[in-house]
C-alpha cells in the first residue's frame, strides 16, 4: 500500500527574524547567493507506522528523543486537524534534515516547523487530493514556534514559508503582508558558532520602555515600511535601527560591537542582529563590499569554541522570494 503513495521533501529557508527596525513583526527569507541550501529539509514518506529520523549536521545539537523534537508535535497537530476536517490519516514517516544550528538567530525551529508542515500539507494534496489552506498553515506554524520559544512570533515562520520580507498585522484572518524586498541587497549573514536560546534572549528584554524610545520606534518602522513601498533603499536602511532589543543582548555576543563599528565605518547600508541572535546580519547593495565583509566577519566574529572547533559560517545572501518549496 505505501508503495503507491508518493514521498514528498519540502525545502524552508533561513529567515532574519526582527530585521532590528521591527521586533517580532518583520521577518526576511534569505538564500545564500552560491547556491547553499541554507535551511531544513523534511521529507513525508507513507509507512507501517509513524516515526521521526533526524539526520543533517546539525542533528546532534536536537532533543535525544526524536518525540522531543518540534516535527514530531507539528505531525501530531496536522493530524488532529485532519481529524477535525474528517480526513484519513495516513501514518508516516518523517525524516528531518537538520541543516541550521540551533538557537542561532537563523530562524532554526521556524524552518523544521514550516518544512515539516508544508511537506504534510504537500503529502495529503499528492496523495490525497487534500490540503489546508495557507492562513491554516500559516496559523499552525504560528503555533509551534510558540510552543518552543515560549511566546507568539511570525517573524520566522512567515517569511520563511512565503518568501520575502514579511510584516506581520494585528489580523487574525490576514497574520501578515508582503513588502516589497530590496532584490539587488545582499545580506552577510555572520553565525558566530555559539548558542543564544530565544527564550534565554528575550527575558533580557525590559517591561517597558520610554516615551522616547516608543515614538522613536514608531517612527522607525513607519518610515522603513514606506520607504520599502517607495523602493528608497537609502531611506529605508537608514532607519533600521533596533530600539527594542540590541542595546539588551549586544552583551550576549563577542565581537558584535566591534564588528558594528568596523562595518559601519566601512560603509555597510545597516549592521544588526538576526533574530534573537547571535547571528549577525550586515547589509549592502555591493557585491564586492559583500565578499570583504565576508572575508572580515570570517575572521573577526566567529568563534573558536572550548574543544577547539569553530562551527560558525558565513554565507552572503539576498533575499529568499519564494519560502518554503518542494524538492
Ligand atoms: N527541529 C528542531 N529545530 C530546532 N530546535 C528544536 C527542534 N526540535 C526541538 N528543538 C528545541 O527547541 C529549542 C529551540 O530553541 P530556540 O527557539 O532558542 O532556537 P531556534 O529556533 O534555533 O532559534 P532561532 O530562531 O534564533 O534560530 C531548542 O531547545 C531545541 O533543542
Ligand atoms: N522576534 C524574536 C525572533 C526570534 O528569532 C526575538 O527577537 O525574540
Amino acid at each position: 500500500m505505501s508503495e503507491s503513495k508518493q514521498k514528498v521533501s519540502v525545502f524552508a529557508p533561513a529567515s532574519i527574524g526582527n530585521v532590528s527596525v521591527g521586533f517580532d513583526v518583520l521577518g526576511l527569507a534569505v538564500k545564500p547567493i552560491d547556491g547553499t541550501l541554507l535551511g531544513d529539509v523534511v521529507s513525508v514518506a507513507a509507512s507501517e507506522s509513524n516515526s521521526l529520523i533526524v539526520q543533517g549536521e546539525f542533528a546532534k545539537k536536537l532533543p535525544g528523543e526524536p518525540t522531543d523534537n518540534i516535527v514530531w508535535h507539528c505531525l501530531q497537530l496536522f493530524n488532529q486537524a485532519l481529524v477535525e476536517m474528517n480526513q484519513a490519516i495516513d501514518t508516516v514517516t518523517l525524516t528531518l534534515e537538520k541543516k541550521m544550528p540551533v538557537g542561532s538567530g537563523l530562524g532554526s525551529s521556524a524552518c523544521s516547523v514550516v518544512a515539516a508542515l508544508e511537506a504534510l500539507n504537500c503529502y495529503y494534496q499528492t496523495n490525497h487530493q487534500f490540503g489546508f489552506d495557507k492562513e491554516k498553515m500559516l496559523f499552525m506554524m504560528g503555533q509551534m514556534e510558540a510552543k518552543i520559544s515560549g511566546s507568539l512570533h511570525y517573524d520566522n515562520v512567515a517569511p520563511c514559508y512565503f518568501g520575502g520580507m514579511q510584516l506581520m498585522v494585528p489580523d487574525s484572518n490576514i497574520i501578515t503582508r508582503t513588502l516589497p524586498s530590496f532584490d539587488d541587497c545582499y545580506f552577510v549573514m555572520a553565525y558566530p558558532g555559539i548558542e543564544v536560546s530565544t527564550k534565554a534572549a528575550r527575558d533580557v528584554l525590559p517591561e517597558r520602555y520610554s516615551r522616547s524610545d516608543v515614538i522613536t520606534f514608531g517612527q522607525n518602522l513607519a518610515t522603513f515600511v514606506d520607504a520599502c513601498h517607495r523602493h528608497d533603499k537609502q531611506q529605508a536602511f537608514s532607519v533600521v535601527t533596533d530600539i527594542v532589543a540590541q542595546p539588551y543582548r549586544k552583551h550576549l555576543l563577542p565581537g558584535f560591537e566591534n564588528a558594528c563599528d568596523y562595518l559601519s565605518s566601512q560603509g555597510c547600508l545597516a549592521v544588526g542582529i538576526s533574530g534573537s541572535g547571535p547571528t549577525l546580519f550586515c547589509v549592502t547593495d555591493d557585491k564586492e563590499k559583500a565578499q570583504s565583509f565576508a572575508l572580515w566577519l570570517e575572521e573577526h566574529y566567529l568563534q573558536t569554541l572550548s574543544s577547539g572547533i569553530c562551527e560558525g559560517f558565513v554565507h552572503i545572501c539576498q533575499a529568499d522570494i519564494q519560502g518554503a518549496c518542494q524538492i
